[in-house]
């Protein structure tokens, strides 16, 4: 059966890593035989100056039809004076809420290879495997806003954060249902000594926690979370929390293993589900040819995992990566002396003969 891949590759470095992501798909369909076919759509800047819209409609409906999406990034300091409802940005949220894309998983695992690139001393982060469960089509992203407003004489401009029960529950049982295939550990993150959503989050997630009594269950203040990432990562497994919550900390745990350009991820829908890296469109190495497609390359992993439940060819791509990374290719954002140095197209090579 044909298994449809609609490929956005985005702005700045995001036809790069697309690129990658796809050669290595094209790969793997040599060997797994899964019948992959592309269709390549546009979604950010680059679709704001074609058509006057981040997220043309044509961009939407064949993703709905998709088996499954891979994007790469959009933004670019070109657009920041674009009007915030045609920010590039607001094609990765339009996405995200035309496919209900409620769960947003961003997995921390820190390849031996690289413990000497983390920020962190080596003792600190060998070992650590997390995974966050970011809610992604609720919370502040999502509530009403004000661009701008007189208040009392002075302009201002607001954004309102809003969790229901039911979203909380979701994500929360999702969350479970994770940390039952891993270490049956999961951290709520939220701010509930000051913000009433955070409140309803943690009595939802207690509530739901009851239900779940073989699943060690602690909270955490998003403060104190941030903290403890940098001190005793391994204490981690899942993590979940809202939408903005998830989106600082994911940064934050990206650079454990050293580089922002290794983490992917996957967001997951009923309809279908989108794959990219969590790093932005780097316009600052765009078009340079040197980004780092590791994040895109594991994302087509989570991909063949979760839409087309090809388990054994995400792990022929996982395997492929950390094989290119023990032979010591290493692209600028991870160079040191000593090592293999590559640009964007010689990684994606090494990483193709190692697909077996
Ligand atoms: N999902 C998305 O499309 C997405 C995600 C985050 C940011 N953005 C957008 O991207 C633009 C740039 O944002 P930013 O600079 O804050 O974040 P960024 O993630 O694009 O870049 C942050 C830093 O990390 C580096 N970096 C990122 N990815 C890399 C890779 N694959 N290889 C090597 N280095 C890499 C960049 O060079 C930069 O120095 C903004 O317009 C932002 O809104 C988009
Ligand atoms: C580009 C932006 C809308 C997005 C977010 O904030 O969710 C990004 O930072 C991410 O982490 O995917
Ligand atoms: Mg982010």
């Amino acid at each position: 059966m044909e298994k449809h891949i609609v490929v956005i590759p985005g702005d700045g470095i995001g036809k790069e890593i697309t690129t990658a992501a796809v050669k290595v798909l094209k790969k793997i369909d040599e060997i797994y035989h899964i019948g992959l076919t592309f269709e390549y759509q546009y979604a950010g800047g680059t679709a704001y100056d074609k058509f006057g819209t981040p997220l043309p409609e044509n961009t939407i409906e064949a993703a709905k039809k998709a088996s499954a999406v891979l994007f790469g990034a959009v933004g670019g300091t070109q657009w920041d004076s674009v009007e915030p409802a045609l920010r590039p940005e607001k094609a990765v949220l339009g996405l995200r809420k035309a496919l209900g894309l409620y769960v947003n998983l961003r997995p921390v695992k820190v390849q031996k290879e690289l413990c000497e690139y983390s920020p962190l001393k080596p003792e600190i982060v060998t070992g650590s495997d997390i995974l966050i469960v970011r809610e992604l089509i609720g919370g502040i992203y999502f509530g009403d806003k004000c661009e701008s407003e007189i208040h009392n004489g002075v302009e201002r401009a607001w954004d309102l954060e809003n969790y229901s029960v039911p979203e909380v529950e979701r994500i929360t049982r999702f969350a479970m249902e994770a940390a039952r295939k891993r270490k049956n550990k999961v951290t709520s993150v939220d701010k509930s000594n000051v913000l009433a959503t955070s409140r309803l989050w943690r009595r939802t997630v207690t509530k739901i926690a009851a239900q779940n009594p073989d699943i060690l269950v602690d909270n955490l203040y998003v403060d104190n979370c941030a903290m403890q990432l940098a001190i005793r990562p391994t204490q981690f497994d899942v993590i979940v929390t809202g939408n903005l919550f998830g989106d600082i900390l994911s940064d934050e745990a990206a650079v454990l293993g050293g580089s922002i350009g290794m983490m992917p991820s996957a967001s997951i829908g009923e309809l279908t589900s989108l794959y990219e890296p969590i790093h932005g469109s780097a316009p600052d190495i765009a078009g340079k040819g040197i980004a780092n497609p590791l994040a895109t390359i594991l994302s087509s992993a989570m991909l063949l995992r979760y839409s087309l439940e090809e388990e054994s060819a995400a792990c022929a791509v996982e395997k492929a990566v950390d094989a290119a990374l023990e032979e010591g290719w290493r692209t600028p954002d991870l160079y040191k002396d000593g090592f293999k140095k590559a640009d964007t197209n010689t990684m994606t090579e090494v990483v193709l003969q190692y697909i077996k």
